[in-house]
């Protein structure tokens, strides 16, 4: 089935040209909304987005616009891949044309201030619209190259999961529906700050088994902290948990993995963001996710090792000693066995 109405795609990254391609491929017509009217023109010319998805033809069904009011105005099916630091700002002017709309968020980050996911910004934007979140082993360029993908949709309104799976659905990419929006998007935005650690493990030369451990006490560290939060543990179990973990922690396509690696070279933070020129959404959540913890009280030795080498002044030597000394634990203790 295709939507009669174009759908708006906002964000000219990476993510947004490749979602925007998706839909296009499955007969959508797609206004990819952008800020820069000289990088819309330049893919209406040329048919690619050589900043951020270089070598992938962008499709004829993918119209690039700068007019967002005018994209509200026309589509009733808006997917954000804006970054974090941006999306409040971007809608916040637009919120009588956003009533009624479906606003799904594919953005995965936490504001800095409220500690609010981004469905919950598009909430406080938009009380009136219909709110998803699309989240899961997602690298941009493999979808955009076809790679056989799955995600997830999640929304408490089941008519809207099926609207966004029959649009984005297709020959390479599967798309599951869940009910749990805040576990689901939580996922997302918790498991860019382990990839860090994951890349910077990586160029220091550690092995398979180092790389197992991390991931494996990344899940725990993160699901714990989602049950203190009131997330469903069994949802860190699925593509957007365990998934999108994997995947960002393996793969050096990865932006966060990439930023991880440089800073495991020997990179300051800000030499390893500036070579990145894309973004990477674990350092800020990394700053939230460490404050919040402190402030629940939720033990998470990773994100507070990694917050010491990048804010505290410790080195990585220092940080390992530290974790590898700790005191032991029990394996699963993150799960608990009632309730859910
Ligand atoms: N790239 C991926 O593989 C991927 C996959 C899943 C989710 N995501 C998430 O999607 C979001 C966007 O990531 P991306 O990969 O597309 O980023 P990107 O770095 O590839 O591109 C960011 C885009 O946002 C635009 N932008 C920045 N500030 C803006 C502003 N104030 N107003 C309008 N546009 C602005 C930039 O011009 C650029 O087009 C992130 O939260 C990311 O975690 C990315
Ligand atoms: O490139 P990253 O690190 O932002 O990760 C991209 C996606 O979130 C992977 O699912």
């Amino acid at each position: 089935m295709t939507e009669q109405q174009p759908i708006a795609v906002l964000g000219g990254g990476s993510f947004g040209t490749a979602i925007a391609n998706l839909l296009a491929e499955n007969g959508q017509h797609v206004q990819l909304w952008m800020r820069d009217s000289e990088q819309a023109e330049a893919i209406r010319v040329n048919r690619e987005n050589p900043r951020y998805l270089k070598g992938v033809k962008i499709h004829p069904g993918v119209e690039p616009v700068t007019d967002l009011a005018a994209s509200l105005a026309a589509c009733e099916m808006v997917f954000v891949a804006l970054p974090s630091n941006a999306l409040r700002n971007v809608l916040q002017p637009f919120v009588e044309q956003l009533a009624g709309k479906l606003l799904v968020s594919l953005t995965k980050g936490i504001e800095a201030q409220s500690f609010k996911l981004m469905s919950q910004i598009l909430e406080d934007i938009a009380p009136q619209a219909r709110i998803g979140v699309l989240s899961g082993p997602n690298l941009a360029k493999e979808i955009a190259e076809h790679a056989l993908t799955a995600t997830v949709i999640a929304s408490e309104d089941d008519a809207l999961c099926q609207r966004v799976q029959a649009a984005l659905h297709g020959r390479t990419f599967r798309v599951y529906a869940s009910s749990d929006r805040f576990g689901v998007e939580l996922g997302g935005a918790l498991k860019n700050v382990y990839a860090i650690i994951a890349g910077m493990a990586a160029a220091l030369g550690m092995g398979e088994n180092t790389k197992s451990m991390l991931i494996t006490r990344a899940l725990a560290e993160m699901t714990r902290f989602a049950v203190k939060l009131g997330a469903n543990p069994m949802t860190f179990l699925g593509l957007a948990g365990v998934g999108d973990l994997i995947v960002t922690c393996s793969s050096p396509k990865s932006r966060n993995y990439q930023v991880g690696f440089a800073l495991g070279e020997g990179l300051s933070l800000e030499e390893a963001v500036t070579r990145l020129g894309e973004v990477a959404e674990g350092v800020n959540t990394l700053k939230v996710l460490k404050a919040k913890a402190e402030e629940l009280q939720i033990y998470m030795p990773l994100v507070a090792g990694l917050h010491a080498i990048l804010f505290e002044g410790r080195t990585l030597t220092q940080v390992i000693e530290l974790l590898m000394r700790a005191e032991p634990k029990t394996d699963v203790d993150f799960i608990p066995t009632s309730g859910f």
